[in-house]
């Protein structure tokens, strides 16, 4: 049977980056394909080619046998290629219907071509079990469902290649497994399915076949059935991947975070956050696990300064922080940072990074007093030369402090930030989501990152929703549900089950 697609000698470079190199492989038709690597071997440039985003310096395309050039993503979409990207290109105060429509062709405001189209949606999210009301507002909607969505709009434009870049990075495991089901169902009909992902336990269940990239070129492609996860992983970094990372033995410190009674209540006096009270000590990792959405990132923007509390208390080394000194200057976060609270954010577009300024300028983000001369001038020789020193440390790729940093991969921003925290040396570190849309290399880097600041004395919060992570890094486990702590476990009673039914809201035990 003809491959549904055939990538033959595809090059591709940005200036000096060669981000794909000589790119030869097929996808079977009616298959489900993995595409992985670490970041920056060149995936999302290679899919960006095939979706028209991009074009390629050369080599060819071929869809169902036939060359294509394919220059624009219109291109791409009238030969039955739809991407889901993993930033969703939906508009938020409009409904799933309206999302839909817009930009296909027809009467966006006749009410017959509005009916069709909403008895089209209903019978495609009956067909593939999408759960989806093509009615509600996509603001109203879970990230679970808004993919959905996106999903659905590529099928309604009988997409019959679907690329899905890091589709289970936003999700809960609950999500991801009804993701799969929805993508058995699409490859049952026939239709072919390119998945790129960092989980190599996602590749093992639902792909057919894996390619392998590397620095842009292929370096692996196997038969899903013949390989495992630790090959997968050996080629992908071109070393084997440690199993669990040594740490020092569990010896906790002083005090260093005392949170008690803490509230947060948002305008409308809807409860985001009910009588927190925990302590972290010094050389210990708190992890808290939860569903997302559940009031960890509130609390984290509570504790970097972000957002204010509406009741209780916060002490770092025994002194409540200054919430109510809100004509400082500098502002809270600002505040916070130089009495020591290091912070990785979340969500590293929105609040870790200024996506339009170089990698060197990020390196300094926050901590711009750090770098200045005894005139109070940036010294940019000193800030030249402290991160060039970070880029090796952090193997950040490419290693190039000029380039803006919303051109590097998504995990070689993340270690940007991370550098930048660790370099800071705080006292108490509060992590979110670490390793979103990291490779396993640099997975494991970052972990180590952390355990040895772990065994230098510092106290980390730790936001995750990964229990692989948590179970990594964790001394203790938090549980939070509904904005309440419902539980709290020692790593060595790590249990999936039980810290599943915390989850849920079930309550302390
Ligand atoms: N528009 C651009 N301008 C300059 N460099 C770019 C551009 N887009 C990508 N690159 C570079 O090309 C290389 C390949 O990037 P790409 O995003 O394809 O990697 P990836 O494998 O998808 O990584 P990740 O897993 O982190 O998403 C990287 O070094 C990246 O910095």
């Amino acid at each position: 049977m003809q491959p549904a697609v055939e990538f033959r000698n595809i090059c591709k470079a940005f200036g000096a980056v060669q981000a794909n190199a000589d790119v030869s492989f097929s996808i079977a038709k009616g298959s489900i394909h993995g595409v992985i690597g670490e970041n920056g071997a060149g995936k999302s440039t290679l899919m960006s080619i095939l979706y028209g985003y991009y074009n390629a310096d050369s080599g060819a395309l071929l869809i169902d046998g036939q060359a294509q050039d394919i220059r624009t993503s219109q291109q791409a979409i009238a030969l039955g290629i739809g991407m889901v990207h993993q930033h969703f290109m939906l508009v938020e105060n409009f409904t799933v219907l309206d999302n839909v429509m817009l930009g296909t062709e027809g009467g966006f405001k006749l009410a017959s071509h509005r009916a069709a189209t909403e008895a089209k949606l209903r019978e495609i999210c009956t067909r593939y079990r999408l759960d989806v009301d093509p009615l509600a507002k996509i603001e109203d909607l879970s990230v679970g469902a808004q993919q959905r969505v996106e999903i659905l709009k590529q099928i309604y434009r009988s997409a019959n290649i679907l690329i899905l870049d890091e589709p289970t990075a936003v999700l809960t495991a609950q999500e991801t497994a009804s993701l799969f089901e929805i993508l058995r169902l699409f490859k049952e009909q026939g239709k072919t399915i390119v998945l790129i992902t960092h989980k190599l336990g996602e590749i093992m269940e639902i792909t057919d076949e894996v390619t392998v990239m590397r620095a842009g070129r292929v370096v692996g492609a196997v038969q899903t059935a013949t390989t495992s996860k630790e090959e997968l992983a050996n080629m992908m970094v071109g070393r084997p991947i440690q199993g669990e990372l040594p740490r020092a033995p569990y010896n906790p410190g002083a005090a260093v975070l005392e949170v008690s009674g803490l509230q947060l209540q948002d305008a409308a006096g809807v409860r985001l956050l009910a009588d927190i009270d925990f302590t972290l000590r010094a050389g210990e990792i708190v992890a808290i696990a939860g569903v997302s959405g559940n009031g960890q990132s509130e609390l984290m923007q509570i504790l970097s300064g972000m957002r204010l509390p509406s009741g209780g208390k916060v002490a770092l080394l025994g002194t409540e922080l200054p919430y109510a000194k809100r004509s400082d200057a500098d502002g809270l976060p600002a505040t916070f940072r130089k009495l020591g609270i290091g912070h990785v954010p979340e969500d590293r577009l929105r609040d870790g990074v200024i996506k339009d300024f170089s990698v060197m300028q990020n390196t300094v983000f926050g901590y711009q007093d750090r770098v200045c001369n005894r005139w109070g001038l940036f010294d940019f020789k000193a800030i030249a030369a402290r991160c060039g020193d970070l880029l090796k440390a952090f193997d950040v790729r490419p290693a190039n402090p000029d380039l803006r940093i919303g051109l590097l991969s998504g995990g070689n921003q993340q270690k940007v930030v991370i550098a930048r925290e660790v370099s800071a040396k705080p006292k108490l570190m509060l992590v979110g989501q670490p390793t979103r849309g990291v490779d396993i290399g640099t997975i494991e880097s970052i972990h180590t990152q952390l355990l040895k600041m772990r065994d230098e004395g510092v106290a980390i919060l730790l936001v995750s929703v990964e229990l692989e992570e948590v179970r990594a890094l964790a001394d203790r486990i938090i549980v939070m549900s509904g904005g309440r702590i419902t539980g709290e476990l020692k790593i060595e009673e790590f249990d999936t089950t039980r810290i599943g039914l915390l989850m849920g809201g079930m309550h302390k035990t």
